[in-house]
């Protein structure tokens, strides 16, 4: 009777996990910890460990050490049977000779249910991803978007503990993965079950996460919410891993409580209020987004390099005297419409920007 349950809200507890591939260190001592009901995106580079800590969660990779705890329980050393976790994948693999109704219903019936309970639960599921009326078809009768709600269906239908994704929009064009993503998470709010997605897309975690946790190498960088994140990143793996912006390297001077000067070896300078507790005088490295610079009639020196008005706003590129090259957002405006390669402009940090500076480690001579 199990199938019955409602989906538990279930939290996930990762200390210290470690695998290795030989000498390669896949996931190097991560630390995570869900509350129930949210839906994490693991948002990293190709090869960062994203999948791997996916496969340690599912049961599918034994971690070299660590513990996974699920609830109160420790489940590190249990096999993926026995943790009944809904998986999804990129490549949607429901088994091309059922139909979309024996997909869903084959999880249900090797946990055990009877044919009535798989038909009623497979039913449910049906309408929960809004596809009633598809139970019969095969899945190459099905478009993308389809065989994921599919899939997304058969790993729902056992009412799993903790609901793992990875890349489960990938293989989607642009339009038709936005529309995922939004039914994802109407499905996700509604069932209010924990949940792990892997991504490489970081619009898509903004867009869909709870939190993120941004890894490299192996190792969380930061976990927090996605203004969090974006707004104050915690070092420069994330700051130029989220969004793009410019890397200054200079001295930093204080000008006054929460406002600083970053000078550059050419004497370029720019000022600016930075985040958080910001830091002391000496050599720094300042990130730049291009919606935190700004066209002024104050300013550095700089020359137009291109003008491109991309919707609502126009993105420049500007070239200040010493060759370094800034990217900037404008709002869209006649005069930043027209602005020609070669036009002098100048440009300064905007007045209420807040913006991120990472002081180098100090070397122990
Ligand atoms: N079975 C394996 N044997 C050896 N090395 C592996 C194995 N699986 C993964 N790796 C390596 O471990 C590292 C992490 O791989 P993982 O698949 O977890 O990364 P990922 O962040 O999911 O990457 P992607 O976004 O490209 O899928 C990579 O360097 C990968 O080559």
């Amino acid at each position: 009777m199990r199938f019955f349950m409602s989906h538990s809200h279930t939290a996930l507890k990762l200390s210290q996990i470690m695998v290795s591939y030989g000498a390669m260190r896949a996931v190097n001592g991560v630390d995570l910890e869900t509350h129930s009901g949210e839906l994490v995106a693991l948002l990293g580079p190709s090869g960062c460990g994203k999948t791997t800590l996916l496969r340690v969660i599912a049961g599918f990779t034994r971690c070299d050490s660590g513990t996974v705890l699920l609830g109160n329980q420790d489940i590190t050393a249990l096999p993926p049977e026995l943790r009944r976790m809904g998986m999804v994948f990129q490549n949607y693999a429901l088994f091309p000779h059922l139909s979309v109704e024996a997909n869903i219903a084959y999880g249900l019936k090797a946990h055990g249910a009877s044919r009535d309970e798989a038909t009623r639960k497979t039913r449910e599921m049906l309408e929960v991803v809004r596809m009633a009326g598809f139970g019969a078809r095969l899945p190459r009768e099905l478009s993308g978007g389809q065989q994921q709600r599919v899939a997304l269906a058969r790993a729902l239908a056992i009412s799993p503990r903790l609901l793992l994704l990875d890349e489960p929009l990938g293989a989607l064009d642009k339009n038709l993965r936005e529309e995922m993503q939004s039914e994802l998470l109407r499905i996700q709010r509604e069932l209010g079950i924990t949940t792990l997605m892997v991504t490489h897309d970081q619009e898509e975690a903004m867009s869909m996460a709870d939190r993120i946790a941004v890894l490299n190498k192996g190792s969380i960088m930061q976990l927090g919410t996605p203004s969090e994140i974006y707004d104050a990143p915690q070092n420069e793996f994330v700051s130029s891993f989220m969004g793009s912006s410019t890397v200054l390297d200079g001295q930093l001077t204080r000008l006054a409580q929460d406002r600083w000067r970053m000078q550059m070896p050419s004497g370029v300078h720019f000022e600016f209020h930075c985040i958080g507790p910001c830091t002391r005088n000496g050599p720094a490295r300042l990130a730049l987004r291009p919606e935190q610079l700004e066209l002024s009639d104050v300013g550095e020196a700089a020359q137009v390099v291109s003008a491109r008005p991309m919707g609502q706003i126009t993105r420049l590129q500007v070239r200040v005297r010493d060759g370094t090259l800034l990217h900037l957002s404008a709002e869209r405006s006649a005069h930043s419409d027209h602005l020609a390669a070669g036009t002098a402009v100048q440009v300064r940090v905007r007045p209420q920007a807040h913006c991120s500076v990472f002081v180098p480690p100090v070397v122990a001579q």
